[in-house]
């Protein structure tokens, strides 16, 4: 059964930042991160993390899916961050540079210790150039692991690419990551956008993200919100064209034929599956 649960929209804030965790309770997002890595300086862990397992145990988030970034497996914090996390029972536990399978099952390992609930699964960031090369590896290591998320600011740093419109640099990566996610069935995420003020540039990512299949993308800013759920919800024009791929394939199997057109396209089963998919993913951000 695919996992159809909207994350179009996957929204970070820095964990230690107590106005931004208040206002993403309002904020229409499909998913939160609430960070205790990179946006949180190392004197201010311990505070970040007693602030954002508190917000999790809240429960004052509503519908959205909460998750908490905790920080890396060889860090000085991950020990406690998953603890207290385990504790706190988030959607999800978001581990940066994951490269291997083996990490993996050691997050698994530290969340079964810390006596985490069954229903706080692993999403693990792919961001480094080896985590790339084994993508399929990561993604099927264990059945708790969810999601996959691109970390493209470390990927480029560690490629030393350029961040250019298009990404050129970074397409084979986007391919790679994206193809070891769908062969182990998962779930997987666009890396964010950093320029808060060029939503030009941010929508044609966004598009260019859901061209290539990803689920969603990564956000930084509220103001990414709005056009990040418009481009990753199947819009109107695309609703109608499923229901009649559908519809055109029925009446032709009706008469015996395995084959239709819509439009002078052909429309073949694996369409059909397609078209349904859509419909899927429609219902599923209408039942919100
Ligand atoms: C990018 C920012 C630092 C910009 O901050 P700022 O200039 O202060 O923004 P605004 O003044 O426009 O903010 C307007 C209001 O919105 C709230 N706000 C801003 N960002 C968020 C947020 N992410 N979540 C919730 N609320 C937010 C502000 O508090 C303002 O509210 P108000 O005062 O009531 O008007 C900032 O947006 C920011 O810190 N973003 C998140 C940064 C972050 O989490 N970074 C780490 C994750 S990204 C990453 O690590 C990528 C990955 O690992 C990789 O390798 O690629
Ligand atoms: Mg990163």
């Amino acid at each position: 059964m695919p996992d159809l649960r909207p994350r179009r929209s996957v929204l970070y804030m820095p964990g230690a930042n107590a106005r931004a965790l208040e206002k993403a309770k309002g904020l229409d997002a499909d998913t939160l991160i609430l960070d205790l890595e990179d946006s949180v300086t190392p004197d201010a862990k311990a505070d970040g993390r007693a602030q954002v397992c508190a917000a999790v145990a809240s429960g004052d988030y509503g519908r959205r899916e909460v998750t908490i970034r905790v920080n890396g497996l060889d860090t000085e914090w991950f020990a406690e961050d998953v603890r207290a996390a385990a504790a706190a029972g988030p959607d999800a536990v978001v581990v940066p540079k994951v490269d291997s399978a083996a990490q993996v099952v050691r997050i698994e390992e530290a969340l079964v210790a810390a006596g985490a609930p069954a229903h706080t699964a692993i999403w693990a960031m792919v961001e480094t150039p080896l985590a790339m090369l084994r993508t399929f590896e990561i993604a099927s290591a264990s059945d708790r692991l969810a999601v996959l998320v691109l970390g493209t600011n470390d990927l480029a740093k560690e490629l030393h690419a350029e961040h250019v419109p298009g990404r050129g640099p970074l397409l084979a990566a986007l391919s790679m990551a994206l193809l070891g996610a769908r062969a182990a069935g998962k779930v997987i995420l666009d890396g964010v956008y950093n320029d808060v003020r060029d939503l030009d540039g941010f929508a044609e990512e966004c598009t260019q993200a859901r061209q290539f299949g990803f689920d969603g993308k990564t956000l930084i800013h509220p103001g990414q919100l709005e056009p990040c759920n418009s481009i990753f919800a199947p819009s109107e024009e695309e609703i109608a064209q499923a229901r009649k791929v559908i519809d055109a394939f029925d009446e032709a199997k009706a008469t015996g034929r395995g084959v239709a057109t819509v439009d002078g396209r052909m429309i073949e089963n694996l369409h059909v599956d397609n078209a349904r998919r859509v419909l899927a993913v429609a219902a599923a951000i209408e039942d919100r």
